[in-house]
């Protein structure tokens, strides 16, 4: 568990974060978004006691960093992918870390299994693609075993393959029941990977949903398209859902998502040809959000200049 109280960081003229407090919880996936700039790694550093906050505190598992005595094994973090020496190999990069902080040999073998660069743990870092050095940072983070994992903008640059692979990772660290916070600026990067969302913009929380919230907030209605569009209607209508006519085989149906409509549909042997939710997309949303953010920050510069 994470939590975040009353955070405010300013360095010198800007106010980076300002009154942030959020709460983190295991079990589960979380996306910290927000636009370039907004706070998400000042925050992200203040939580491993790099930085210092101006005011407020951040505390994992009930304690700040700076007072937690074995670190890596209770919080592990992949701020930089290209943190390990190009020169080195995985496995000597892993051991020197395990060394320094009294974590046993066996785990270094571990975590190269777990994140599937056992094959290649003799190889120098150097010659490691971008997917290879993410993996190899989760290793680093992995090594003490720690219930709380902290990644600043994991995704960012990996193919197709290597965000299916951090997904799924990140998924089973959840389902072990550890606490994942994950940074990125991109809401497409989010939808699909975190089950919670905290959107930061400016330094100030915006958001703190999960993502099935944010969805049912925001997917307003259902185009849907049946050559039995007046039966489907009634259908639905009896369910109370409320139905506005289109064309003689398509209308759009409100209070009802499109899986209830399949499902009614398959019950009444009705065939649809288009069912298409409709609204705004989770991206669109986050853009207003954190555009009105933006806003309101460049409005106060002007009232304090
Ligand atoms: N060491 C520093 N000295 C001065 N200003 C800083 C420092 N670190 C961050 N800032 C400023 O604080 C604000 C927040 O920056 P931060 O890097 O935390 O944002 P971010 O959300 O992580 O952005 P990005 O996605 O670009 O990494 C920005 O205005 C940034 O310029």
């Amino acid at each position: 568990m994470i939590l975040v109280r009353k955070l405010t960081k300013r360095y010198g003229q800007t106010l980076a974060l300002d009154n942030l407090s959020f709460e983190v919880r295991p079990g589960a996936v979380t996306g910290f978004l927000g636009p370039n700039g907004a706070g998400k790694s000042t925050a992200l550093r203040i939580i491993l006691g790099l930085h210092h906050p101006t005011s407020g505190e951040a505390l994992i598992g009930g304690r700040r960093y700076d007072r937690i005595r074995h670190p890596m094994r209770e919080v592990g973090a992949v701020l930089d992918a290209n943190a390990a020496h190009p020169g080195r190999s995985a496995v000597h990069h892993l051991a020197c870390l395990a060394r320094s902080n009294r974590i046993g040999r066996a785990r270094v073998r571990a975590v190269l299994d777990q994140v599937g660069l056992a094959d290649v743990a003799h190889k120098r870092v150097g010659g490691f693609s971008l997917g290879m050095r993410q993996r190899l940072g989760i290793a680093a983070a992995l090594l003490g075993d720690p219930a709380v994992v902290l990644l600043d903008e994991p995704i960012n640059g990996l193919d197709a393959t290597g965000i299916r692979w951090i997904r799924s990772a990140l998924r089973t660290l959840a389902a072990e029941g550890r606490t994942v916070l994950l940074s990125s600026h991109l809401m497409s990067e989010m939808a699909l990977t975190v089950d919670d969302v905290l959107i930061i913009g400016r330094g100030r929380l915006l958001a703190e949903t999960s993502m099935t919230e944010m969805r049912d907030r925001f997917e307003r209605d259902v185009l849907v398209r049946s050559p039995r569009a007046a039966d489907l209607a009634a259908v639905l209508t009896g369910l109370g859902a409320s139905v506005t006519a289109v064309e003689t085989d398509t209308f759009v149906a409100a209070g009802v998502d499109a899986p209830a409509i399949a499902a009614a549909a398959a019950a009444a042997a009705i065939p649809v040809h288009g069912l298409t939710s409709r609204g705004a997309t989770l991206e669109d949303v986050y853009l207003q959000m954190t555009g009105e953010a933006v806003e309101y920050r460049s409005t106060e510069r002007t009232a304090q200049s």
